[in-house]
Order: structure tokens, then C-alpha cells, then sequence
């Protein structure tokens, strides 16, 4: 059925300024004098919606009717950020949008910045999934996203006297325009409970799960918008729901909190993200959350396949699951006990299946990052699994035992079960096994993966490790979020890039085009004067727009070395207090990023920087030629508004450590040069950019591992014979930025000395002051630093997720583009 009142979908501005009224009128209920601007806000959306249901219903529809294969990407985090310009941009309508708002008295901008994020996710992994879906939808793959629709999303982050204080960040509070709840999409999911073992009709054993506790999911669907809108693929969020909202006979005892205790424990299941981004907590609700949505979603799955299908040798073949690192990896042993317990299948059959079906992406190598479930809790959780997973390795291990030729050793690494202490399973051993294709997210990492935490597995399996380089959607990170490079990029080779960022090359001999790099500038000036007023009203310091705007964004952890940067800004600031006369570049620190509420040392470095920043901001001696900011609650939306500005992008983790980046592509395309260690996708930025255009520094990944291996290094040799990196710990070390607590950094200033400096930012010092230098003195020379910067945008086409999910739908997902027929 299609609305015969196509007023509804018109695209033009009479069309949208009417459609605005009726749905501020008669949806929101307000009066256009009365109407805040989060009621239009909300206006604005469901006018959009109305634009994007239909062809939404005809994707769905076409996937049907060809019973095309599906990829499903289960991930515990989708960030996702605001997505009114993303469906506006999509749809191709965002003038016709502001010319209609502006016809009602109304700015844009107004009404884009009411939307909250959406901050479903940590960091790189979550923003990943996000990138992912709209690259899948832009390039018409059927594709679904799995997660939970959590109330509370990553906390708000605030700075109390330079302290990180985290708040409920409340995304739901006023409604959410995009989502359809799906009441009648509900699965009931499993806790505790125990096993019990029967004879099945045939005779043989069979299981059945018994006196568990029952939690419901609901779904609720968002759609996602495909650039161009012609396919609009689904994200199917599960909420938490009580089987029993209310137990009347507690409220009838007067047990007013025991009447809806259900009802809140249940819910609690979908309450909050985990805030930790790479250091895994063991809690148990966290288990519970992984296993709620898997089996939700499983559930889900299974029920599509079988409207097409009475048999599951063909689930391989109609359904692709990836497995965004091991958070989702249960779902291994649920698809077993859906296919053995709930489905008779034979056991080999059932794993077959399974094995085909999965597909799983490793996103860390951080030992404090792999997950490791307690056997006990397993057991008393999810007691059928662990039943399950027990015999997968039992099967595993005698299968392997052969080979091992007695090397219990390896046996025990490839088990997965560590026996060591605590008995706990591995979840990326189970995710591995479950799997027929396993990736890294950059060819260094991908390598680092067969040499370390899967060197045994890989031995095993040697062709199931492949590569699949991150990527950005060039829709978010460069159209939406740089308007004025975009609008100079597509008026001189067309806008083709938007849908095929590699015909972005085309500005390859733009570089020597000194019009067009006076154009080039101009449009980064003017990203550099939106970030200077945020800046400023984020933290009331007046930056100079022409300084060097020295970007490090990104979640606060010690491997990614926000600690050398700020040891090189104490350096450089004490050489500006001794040289006052030299003519320094100007230059602007700008640091954002949350730290995990229970990492210490990552919030101490919080304090540091903004510390540092109080002494440096306000030191007349270097005027303005230094200045320090730590902007609060870096998010989505914070990323568009600091990314389009920054000239210098600090991609600075110790080598080996951080797999990929994907900020650091973010950068590179908007135009910032790096200045970065050979570690994770830096490595390919340098052979897609030029080895001229990027500043790389430090160790390498084989030389940190050699450096660590010798086990010689001894920091405090170093910092003797460097007297700039050792006046510069003194400082922090003597309270000269904390005088109202002069040990407030000892604990960063021990793990630097004796502590033994595991991240290197001692050994690297040296070599990363050498390429800020060198990037100074480049950044003299505008026309130079420009011809670089526009070859790094113009060689960033292959960091396109459209090549990305390309290459997981060719060689890991074996799907295709379906194109939806829009005139049913
Ligand atoms: C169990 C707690 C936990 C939560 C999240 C994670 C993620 C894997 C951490 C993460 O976001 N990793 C980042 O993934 C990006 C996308 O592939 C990479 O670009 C980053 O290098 C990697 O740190 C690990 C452990």
C-alpha cells in the first residue's frame, strides 16, 4: 500500500514546509508559536520518515522476493550520532530542508543541533558498525544490523575542576522520532536454570533447559538510509521487557518494590552501555547483555530463514552472521543449541552450519581486551552452553590431538578452556573455531594476529585469517561534516566521490593548482573558525584560527600516547619561554576523548592536560603561541565540528598496539597531515598518501616487540640523556601544574620511570619531537603544507567503508547487491 496523498513524499519545499505543519500540528500537537526546537526537531523527522518508509518497505520487500542472502552484523555497539543530516543527505534533500524551515522562520542549524546522539558505542568498534551500515545500504547489500537499544547511552563526560565527572547521558528522555517499536516482535530469552537430559523419539540423548528465568526482547527498528535513498536497510535494536510487568500479589502484601522488582531487573538488561572500550570487566550482567541480544537476534534470524525454508543445510547459503569481536561470540554455542535442542539436527550437521554461517572480526590484541568468561559463571548463567561449549572442544581437541603430536602446551593455548587459575572460556579461541573466515582491521594487525594471540589457530587453519582494512563513510565524514571542501571537491570533479570515493584521486593534480589551493585553504579556514567559536564556547579559551591546529581525538588510553603529547607541549612550551624572541608557528593543542570510569590513569591524564592547559593558557610569556584545550564529551557530533579543522592529526599509539584507527582516515581526508608511529592503518595511510606527505616517527611494531623481548630498556637512561623530555617530568614530577597537590602525578610519573614505561613514550620521545619540528617548520610554508594536505585527501579514496564492506560481501559474506523496485 503507498499513501495515494504523495504531498506526504514530495521532495520539494512546498511539500516538506507542509508536511512540517501537519506533523508539528497533529503528531506533536503544537502550534507553530508555541513549538520549541525540539518540537520541530521531532517535525522535521517524522516528515523525513514519511519520505523514507515506503522505499524502506520495497528494500524489505525485494529482499523477500528474491529470498536474497542476508548479512547480519551483530555488534554490542552501534555509533550511530545524529542522523537527521545523514537522512537528509541521503534522501538529497537538505536545501529543500533549510529552504522550508527558512520559509517558516526557522534555521537548520536550530533544528539539527535539538537531536541528541545517539552514542550507542565506545569508540572505534561501535563507530566501525555505524560506518559499516551505511556503506552496506549505499551499496545495496542487504544488510541488517543486531544490537540493543540501550536507555542510557556513553556517558556524558564533564570536567569539574579539570576532574573527568560522568553523567546518564538520557537520549531516550524526550522520544526518539526514528525508531518503530515492534511490540510483536518478541523473543523470550533464557538465565540459569539447569539441564536436564532425556531420550529424544529416536532414543538418542537429547537436552532440554529447564526452570530458567525468562527475560522478553522487543525489537525496534530504525531505518537506515542508503546514500541516494534507493535501498533503506534496517538496525533492529532489542529492548529488555519483563515477562510480568506487575506482581499483583507482592503489591497486594504491601510489597510495593517487590511488585515491579521483575520488571526491573528484567529491563536492566538493555539500562546502560558499558562504558570500558578495551579492558574487559567480567561482569556478569555484561554477559547477560552479550547473550540477550545474540539469542534474540538468532532467534530472529531463524524465524526469517524459515519462512523461505523448512531445512537448515541451506541457513549457510541465505544468511551471513559477523561477529563484531568476540562480544557477540556466544552466539556460536546458541546457534548449536537452537539447531541440536530446538531443531533435532545431528550434531556435526549443526555445526557445519554454524561454522558456515559465522564469521567473526578481532578488533584488539590488548591481553586486558580478550574476552575470558569464568567457567563457573558460565555454568550457572548459561548452563546448556557451557555443556555446549565443552563438547565443541572436545571434539576440537581430539580432532587436534592427532596433529599436536604430544605438545600439550600447544594443546592447552588452543583449548577453549584455560585452565590456568580460574577456569575461563575464551571467547576468541570459540569465536575463531566458530567461525569459516576470521579478520584483523589492518594489514599490520591482521599480521600481528597470526604471530600472537592466534599463531596456534592460524597453524591450524591457515587459510580462515584474512585482512579487511577499516574504513569511514565518505557521506558523514566528508560531505556532511565538511560542506565547504565537499561543494570545492564536487565542483571540480563532479560528485561522483560521495557514492565512489576513489574517483576522489582526480584532485591528485590539484596539488600543483596554486587557485586551487588557495580555495583548498579557504575552505579549512573556515572549518577552523567554526572550531575556534566551539572552542570557545566549550571552554571560554580564544584560540588563533591561522595557529597549527594540532589534533589528538580519540577514547583516553595509555597505548594511544595522549601522555607523549603532552610531555612534547611542556617541551615546547618551556623552549618558547626560553626563545620569546624567536617567531614561533603558533600553535593549538586540541585534545578530546572520554576515559573509562573505572581506568585511573586514563583520568589522571585528564587532569593533566587540563592542568597543563591552565599554566600554558594563561602564561603571558608564550602570548598565543601555545594554547592547550580538552574539549568535554567528545561524540559523534563533536568529531564532525574538530575534524574538518584540524591541519595536524596525531595517530601517536606505541606500534603494535592500536589495530587499525579509523579517526586517523577521518583526518587524512578532510585534508590534516599525520603524524603518526608505523601502527595499525597508519601504515597503509603512508603507502596510499606518500612517505613525503605524512611525518612518521618512533618504533616500529617488530622493534617494540624486540625492545620488550631484551627486556634492556631502561627508561631512566633515556630521560638523563634528554634533558628537554627530563625537565619536563621534573615539572610534572614537582607540582609545577598541580601546586594545589604537588604528588598528583606521581603515579603517571612512576609507571614512566620505574614502572618500567610499558608504552615506550620515553623511547619514542626523541624521534616524535624531531617530526613536530618538522611539521612546524612545513606548516612555514603554506603552499607546500597545502600541496600535501590535498594530495592526503586525494589519496584517501581506498579508506572508503564502501570498499571495506565490498570486500567482506566478496570474499567473506558471498552476497550481492539487490536493487529495490520502487514501483510496486
Ligand atoms: C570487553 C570490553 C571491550 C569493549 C570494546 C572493545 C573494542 C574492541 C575496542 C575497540 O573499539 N577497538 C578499536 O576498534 C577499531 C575498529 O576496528 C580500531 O580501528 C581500533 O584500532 C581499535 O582500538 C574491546 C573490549
Amino acid at each position: 500500500y503507498k499513501s495515494r496523498d504523495i504531498e506526504r513524499r514530495s521532495l520539494d519545499v512546498d511539500g516538506l514546509k507542509r508536511s512540517f505543519l501537519e506533523w508539528l500540528v497533529y503528531s506533536v500537537g503544537k502550534d507553530a508559536r508555541a513549538a520549541t526546537r525540539r518540537d520541530w526537531f521531532h517535525t522535521v523527522a517524522l516528515a523525513v520518515r514519511d519520505r523514507v518508509v515506503d522505499r524502506w518497505m520495497d528494500t524489505t520487500r525485494s529482499y523477500y522476493q528474491e529470498d536474497a542472502k542476508r548479512v547480519y552484523y551483530l555488534s554490542l555497539e552501534f555509533l550511530i550520532g545524529r542522523l537527521l543530516t545523514n537522512s537528509l543527505s541521503n534522501l538529497g534533500i537538505v536545501d529543500e530542508c533549510r529552504q522550508a524551515l527558512d520559509r517558516l522562520g526557522l534555521s537548520m542549524e536550530d533544528v539539527v543541533d535539538a537531536e541528541p546522539d545517539a552514542a550507542l558505542g565506545n569508540g572505534g568498534l561501535g563507530r566501525l558498525a555505524a560506518c559499516f551500515l551505511d556503506s552496506m545500504a549505499s551499496q545495496g547489500l542487504p544488510g541488517y544490523g543486531y544490537g540493543i537499544r540501550y536507555e542510557f547511552g556513553l556517558f556524558e563526560q564533564r570536567f569539574e575542576n579539570g576532574w573527568q565527572v560522568e553523567y546518564p547521558e538520557q537520549w531516550l528522555q524526550f522520544g526518539n522520532p526514528w525508531e518503530f517499536a515492534r511490540p510483536e516482535v518478541l523473543y523470550p530469552v533464557q538465565f540459569y536454570g539447569r539441564v536436564e537430559e532425556f531420550r529424544d523419539s529416536v532414543g538418542d540423548r537429547a537436552y532440554r533447559w529447564v526452570d530458567a528465568d525468562r527475560v522478553l526482547a522487543m525489537a525496534y527498528d530504525t531505518p537506515v538510509v542508503g546514500y541516494g535513498g534507493d535501498t533503506i536497510n534496517t538496525l533492529r535494536l532489542w529492548s529488555a521487557r519483563a515477562t510480568r510487568d506487575f506482581n499483583f500479589g507482592h503489591f497486594n502484601d504491601g510489597a510495593y518494590m517487590k511488585a515491579v522488582e521483575q520488571k526491573i531487573l528484567s529491563e536492566n538488561l538493555s539500562r546502560v552501555l558499558y562504558p570500558n572500550d578495551a579492558t574487559e570487566t567480567g561482569k556478569e550482567l555484561r554477559l547477560k547483555q552479550e547473550y540477550f541480544f545474540t539469542s534474540a537476534s538468532l532467534q530472529d534470524i531463524l524465524r526469517r530463514y524459515l519462512q523461505h525454508h523448512t531445512t537448515f543445510e541451506n541457513l549457510p547459503n541465505k544468511a551471513a552472521i559477523q561477529l563484531n569481536d568476540t562480544h557477540p561470540a556466544i552466539g556460536i554455542a546458541e546457534l548449536m543449541r537452537l539447531l541440536v535442542d530446538q531443531h533435532a539436527l545431528r550434531w556435526d550437521d549443526a555445526w557445519e552450519i554454524t561454522r558456515a554461517t559465522f564469521a567473526y572480526t578481532n578488533h584488539t590484541l590488548l591481553p586486558e581486551a580478550l574476552e575470558a568468561w569464568p567457567v563457573r559463571m558460565i555454568e550457572r548463567v548459561l548452563p546448556r552452553h557451557m555443556q555446549i561449549i565443552y563438547e565443541i572442544n572436545a571434539k576440537f581437541l581430539n580432532r587436534t590431538k592427532a596433529r599436536a603430536d604430544g605438545d600439550n602446551a600447544r594443546l592447552s593455548r588452543l583449548s577453549l578452556i584455560d585452565e590456568r587459575g580460574e577456569r575461563r572460556v575464551r571467547m576468541g579461541n570459540l569465536a575463531f573455531l566458530g567461525s569459516h573466515k576470521v579478520n584483523g582491521v589492518s594489514a599490520l594487525h591482521t599480521e600481528l594476529m597470526k604471530q600472537t594471540v592466534f599463531a596456534d589457530f592460524h597453524e591450524e587453519f591457515p587459510d580462515r585469517i584474512n585482512n579487511k582494512t577499516n574504513g569511514i563513510t565518505p557521506r558523514r565524514w566528508l560531505k556532511q561534516a565538511n560542506p565547504a571542501l565537499s561543494e570545492l571537491i564536487t565542483t571540480r570533479i563532479g560528485e561522483g566521490w560521495i557514492s565512489d570515493l576513489s574517483q576522489i584521486a582526480a584532485l591528485r593534480d590539484k596539488a600543483d593548482d596554486v587557485v586551487f589551493r588557495e580555495e583548498f585553504r579557504r575552505a579549512k579556514r573556515k572549518n577552523k573558525k567554526r572550531l575556534a567559536a566551539y572552542i570557545a564556547r566549550q571552554t571560554g579559551e580564544e584560540v588563533l584560527v591561522d595557529s597549527i591546529f594540532d589534533v589528538q581525538v580519540k577514547r583516553m588510553h595509555e597505548y594511544k600516547r595522549q601522555l607523549l603529547n603532552v610531555l612534547h607541549t611542556i617541551a615546547l612550551y618551556n623552549e618558547m619561554r626560553d626563545n620569546p624572541t624567536v617567531s614561533w608557528v603558533p600553535v593549538t593543542k586540541v585534545f578530546a576523548g572520554k576515559a573509562a570510569p573505572s581506568y585511573h590513569m586514563a583520568k589522571l591524564i585528564i587532569k593533566l592536560i587540563n592542568d597543563v592547559a591552565k599554566v600554558v593558557n594563561h602564561d603571558p610569556s608564550v602570548h598565543d603561541n601555545l594554547k592547550v584545550v580538552l574539549l568535554p564529551n567528545y561524540n559523534v557530533t563533536a568529531a564532525e565540528i574538530i575534524i574538518p579543522a584540524a591541519d595536524l592529526s596525531e595517530q601517536i599509539s606505541t606500534a603494535g598496539m592500536e589495530a587499525s584507527g579509523t579517526g586517523n582516515m577521518k583526518l587524512a581526508l578532510n585534508g590534516a597531515l599525520t603524524i603518526g608511529t608505523l601502527d595499525g592503518a597508519n601504515v597503509e595511510i603512508r603507502e596510499h598518501v606518500g612517505p613525503d606527505n605524512i611525518f612518521i616517527f618512533g618504533m616500529t611494531a617488530e622493534e617494540v616487540n624486540d625492545l620488550r623481548a631484551s627486556g634492556g630498556f631502561n627508561p631512566r637512561e633515556v630521560i638523563a640523556s634528554n634533558p628537554s623530555l627530563k625537565r619536563a617530568l621534573d615539572m610534572i614530577s614537582t607540582g609545577a601544574f598541580s601546586p594545589d597537590d604537588r604528588n598528583r602525578y606521581h603515579p603517571i610519573v612512576q609507571a614512566l620511570t620505574d614502572g618500567g614505561d610499558h608504552f615506550l613514550v620515553t623511547a619514542d620521545f626523541a624521534d616524535y619531537c624531531r617530526a613536530q619540528e618538522a611539521a612546524m617548520h612545513l606548516y612555514r610554508d603554506p603552499e607546500e603544507w597545502t600541496r600535501k594536505a590535498i594530495l592526503n585527501t586525494a589519496n584517501m579514496g581506498w579508506f572508503s567503508s564502501d570498499r571495506t564492506v565490498n570486500e567482506y560481501a566478496g570474499e567473506v559474506w558471498d552476497v550481492h547487491p539487490v536493487h529495490p523496485n520502487h514501483d510496486g
